[in-house]
């Protein structure tokens, strides 16, 4: 057995067993005013999370009260040295990670095979899926979820492999996809390059471009978009600014290829924003249950967000335009709580599968 157990002193504060309760910050609060008095020595399972990330992730991420509250739930974050073996470190229950490089993935693997017991947040074949703008989408083309309460699917698309970008306008018209195009890099690897976008108003401007890439069309979406995280089993949608609509006018108007910037980046939360409804109100849950659940099973992910944006001119038809593994959770209200919970359901899974089947 690999949980570490602690023989800790259970502070009674009024219910719960090994929950205890908490302020927004994390800090422990005292029931009713009345004075903690210890209750029993007994055996506190933690939780032990190993995390590699970059240091600019580590600080989004691994936030004060996010710790604060961890700690309190029972929950320990260990750092992951990726020079040393991950077999003599720990030992852990879950490793959370986001690096990226060949010889990571196979020490991870490696890792995997080892200790079964541990669960790896996320593997990395699966994180690999979404490291490219076609296979990404793959799965939500396939589900083509539509039932009463929305039709979600991706927007037409074409890939781009050929270094000769003067056959681009040729393809783009034998493929029946329609101008505004928005171009984006084929490989999503994190890098800045890969989120260097464009918007392509005419057919002779679609040679400037650099594949390989993917080209998609512009759907008038109102200017919102919704970030759709997903943790586990929990999900969480945000409204955030995204671009205008191109009206039929601006299209014969422009001409040319023009940097899309990263608005959706631009903390500028949509939330409260005095927006048009119809543009922004949040997709029904239902649907977006649903999809998360086929995806998750699909893509083999725990932690993973979805761009979606819906069609300004038909409130019930939404598309997928982007998903992203393990995306910017600390910029998520309450991130913490939903973090912390699946945290202790893991080890719980864990300990019912592992400690208990032992007995
Ligand atoms: O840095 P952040 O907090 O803005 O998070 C980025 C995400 O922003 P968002 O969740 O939309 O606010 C960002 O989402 P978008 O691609 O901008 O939709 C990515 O997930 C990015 O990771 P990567 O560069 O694709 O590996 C994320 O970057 P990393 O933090 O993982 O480096
Ligand atoms: N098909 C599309 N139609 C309209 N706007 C789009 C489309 N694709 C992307 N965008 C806009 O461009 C932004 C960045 O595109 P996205 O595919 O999410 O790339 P990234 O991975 O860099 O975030 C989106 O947040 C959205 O504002
Ligand atoms: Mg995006
Ligand atoms: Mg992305």
């Amino acid at each position: 057995m690999t949980i570490k157990e602690e023989v800790t002193t259970m502070w009674k504060s009024g219910g719960g067993d090994d929950d205890v309760e908490v302020d927004e910050d994390g800090n422990e609060l005292l029931a009713g005013g009345r004075y903690l008095t210890p209750a029993a020595v007994t055996v506190k399972r933690v939780v032990v999370v190993g995390y590699a990330l970059t240091s600019k992730k580590t600080k989004s991420f691994l936030q004060p009260k996010l710790e604060r509250l961890a700690r309190n739930r029972g929950i320990q974050f260990v750092p992951v040295d990726p020079e040393k073996s991950l077999s003599e470190q720990g030992p852990f229950d879950i490793i959370l990670h986001k690096l990226t490089g060949k010889e990571w993935r196979q020490i991870l693997e490696d890792y995997r095979q080892a200790h079964p017991e541990v669960t790896v947040l996320d593997p990395p074949d699966a994180i690999q899926h979404l490291r490219n703008r076609q296979s990404m989408l793959q799965d939500v083309a396939d589900i083509n979820l539509s039932n009463s309460y929305g039709r979600v699917g991706v927007p037409k698309q074409l890939v781009i492999t050929s270094d000769d970008a003067s056959s681009i306008p040729d393809a783009v018209t034998q493929a029946g996809i329609k101008l505004p195009l928005v171009a984006k890099p084929l490989l999503a690897d994190g890098s800045s390059k890969s989120h260097e976008l464009s918007i392509a108003y005419d057919p002779e401007s679609l040679q400037k471009l650099d594949p390989p890439l993917v080209l998609q069309e512009f759907v008038n979406h109102g200017g919102v978009m919704f970030k759709v995280y997903i943790i586990g089993e929990a999900i969480k949608v945000v409204r955030r600014f995204s671009l205008p609509d191109v009206s039929k006018r601006e299209l014969t108007k422009n001409s040319g290829v023009f940097p899309v910037p990263r608005v959706s980046c631009a903390a500028a939360s949509a939330e409260d924003a005095d927006l048009d409804p119809r543009v922004a109100e949040i997709p029904p849950y239902p649907l977006l249950e649903r999809l998360a659940k086929e995806l998750r099973r699909r893509l083999g992910l725990h932690l993973f967000n979805l761009d979606i944006i819906r069609d300004h001119g038909n409130p019930d038809r939404f598309y997928v335009i982007d998903i992203n593994y393990f995306p910017g959770y600390g910029k998520m209200p309450e991130y913490e709580y939903m973090f912390t919970d699946f945290f202790l359901s893991l080890g719980q899974r864990k300990y019912k599968k592992y400690a208990l089947a032992s007995c």
